[in-house]
């Protein structure tokens, strides 16, 4: 991958995107991951610092005080506007007036947290006049690790088109605090979640079988070349076919 021309691309896809909706700027929700880090640094430097706001939302009980930290230093070091939301009242709230969500599952309470989030900055974007900008990778996307309508309800997902392994160079290379580089991808939605604990296999290996796959190789030659083991790479091919849905808009019957 060519990053300097990378880079320059998803600047001016954000530019040329945001200018032909016509909007005043992008909010973006800014975890104190990597994701969202390398997302609001390239709309800055697309936007400008006064046209990018971000949102951190943590959630009091879960989320770790050094994301917090992280989320801040991010903010100060782009020199954006930067509000906290802590949703754990709203969370309470959703839960209380829906009697079953007590005895929901980890997955369903989590995808409410990140439907809870995708809320808040839309609340923001319709308030501001504008867009919510995506932070979702080209692995996530591929095999749909994300929450429909949750942190997959974006208006632009600028960096859609860099691997994990991408967006960590790429986010090197711009000089992004290295305390986000270095911490484990996590959604935070429950207690110790982590991607690659979910997913059962590395970023690392996870792109290396993606390209093979998206380059057509034959499941045996994935295997072989990568060394992972049959169950994890069923396991990937299963998440990419499972979640197709989410990368298209919902079908409509066609009407004679
Ligand atoms: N074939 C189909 N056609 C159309 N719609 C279909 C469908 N199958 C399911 N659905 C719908 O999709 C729903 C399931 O999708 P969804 O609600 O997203 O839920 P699901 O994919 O089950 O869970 C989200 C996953 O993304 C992970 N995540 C979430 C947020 C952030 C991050 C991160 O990396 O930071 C990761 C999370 O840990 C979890 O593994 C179903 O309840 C149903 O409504
Ligand atoms: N506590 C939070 N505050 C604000 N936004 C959040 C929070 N948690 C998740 N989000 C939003 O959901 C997105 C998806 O989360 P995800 O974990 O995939 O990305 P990340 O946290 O930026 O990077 P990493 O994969 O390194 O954890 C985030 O990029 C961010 O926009
Ligand atoms: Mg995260």
């Amino acid at each position: 991958m060519d990053f300097e021309k990378a880079q320059n691309r998803i600047i001016d896809f954000i530019r040329h995107e945001t200018g032909k909706a016509g909007i005043n700027g992008a909010v973006v929700g800014i975890s104190g991951g990597i994701d969202s880090a390398l997302t609001a640094t390239l709309a800055v430097k697309a936007l400008g610092k006064d046209r990018v706001l971000g949102i951190h939302m943590p959630e009091s009980s879960l989320t770790p005080a050094a994301d917090s930290e992280d989320a801040k230093i991010l903010a100060d070091w782009l020199g954006i506007e930067y509000r906290t939301i802590d949703i754990s009242g709203i969370v309470s709230a959703f839960m209380a007036a829906v009697p079953e969500s007590e005895s929901a599952d980890r997955l369903t309470r989590g995808n409410l947290k990140a439907r809870t989030r995708m809320s808040l900055l839309y609340f923001h974007a319709n308030q501001l006049n504008c867009m919510v900008i995506g932070t979702g990778n080209k692995t996530e996307i591929l095999l749909g690790y994300y929450t429909k309508y949750g942190d997959g309800g974006v208006d632009l997902e600028p960096i859609g088109g860099l691997y994990k392994t991408e967006v960590w160079e790429l986010s090197r290379r711009l000089g992004i605090p290295g305390s986000l580089i270095t911490k484990k991808p996590s959604a935070g939605l429950w207690v110790g979640q982590t991607d690659e604990a979910e997913l059962g296999i590395s970023y690392v290996k996870v792109d290396e079988v993606l390209r093979m796959h998206e380059d057509g190789a034959a499941p045996e030659t994935i295997q072989n070349k990568t060394g992972i083991s049959a169950e994890q790479l069923k396991s990937v091919i299963g998440r990419i076919e499972r979640n197709e849905h989410k990368r298209k808009a919902p079908p409509v019957p066609e009407l004679f």
